[in-house]
């Protein structure tokens, strides 16, 4: 797939309140497929439509090791559509993230530790999953992209 130019922060996409998906068409899926392609050209462990100019409640979480998080847990790709945190712990981590459009820079962010979410597939159906730690931490941080919030917002 096409790779996707990346908004850097201060774009103002990366600022805007997302937009609910409404037809899971060919077009949602090949976008999904073009964000995974820009995500994995960039060494990323997820990314939001916003941060490939697009308006709509659509990210992807593929944690897996690599040079910029050798820690990460293998898990298979997901895509998230029209996201719902349900219940967030009380417990915080705080831990390093990075973001694909704040190149090349990692802040200490202070994130919910397990999350209880639920979100539609690219076939519309509904999924609900509890996360933890690391995962959890990416879901949080791609949710908070469709609400136009970058880790800047949250780095202390
Ligand atoms: O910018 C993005 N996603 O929006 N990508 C981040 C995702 C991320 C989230 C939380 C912790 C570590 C990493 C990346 O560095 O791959
Ligand atoms: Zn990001």
């Amino acid at each position: 797939s096409a790779l996707l130019p990346i908004a850097l922060v201060g774009e103002d996409i990366l600022k805007q309140q997302a937009i609910a998906v409404q037809h899971f068409d060919a077009a949602l899926t090949e976008l999904a497929q073009q964000m995974s392609a820009s995500m994995a050209a960039a060494q990323g462990v997820g990314i939001a439509a916003p941060q490939v100019h697009s308006p709509l409640a659509l990210f992807i979480m593929a944690s897996r090791p690599n040079e910029r998080y050798p820690d990460a847990p293998n898990m298979a790709p997901v895509v998230v559509v029209n996201p719902h945190i349900i219940h967030v712990s009380s417990d915080l981590v705080s831990g390093e993230e990075g973001c694909l459009s704040v190149p090349g820079q990692r802040f200490i962010i202070q994130r919910h530790k397990t999350i209880e979410v639920r979100y539609q597939n690219l076939q519309g159906e509904w999924q609900q999953a509890e996360l933890t730690d690391f995962i959890a931490r990416i879901f949080q941080h791609e949710f908070d992209h469709l609400q136009g919030i970058t880790l800047l917002e949250r780095s202390r």
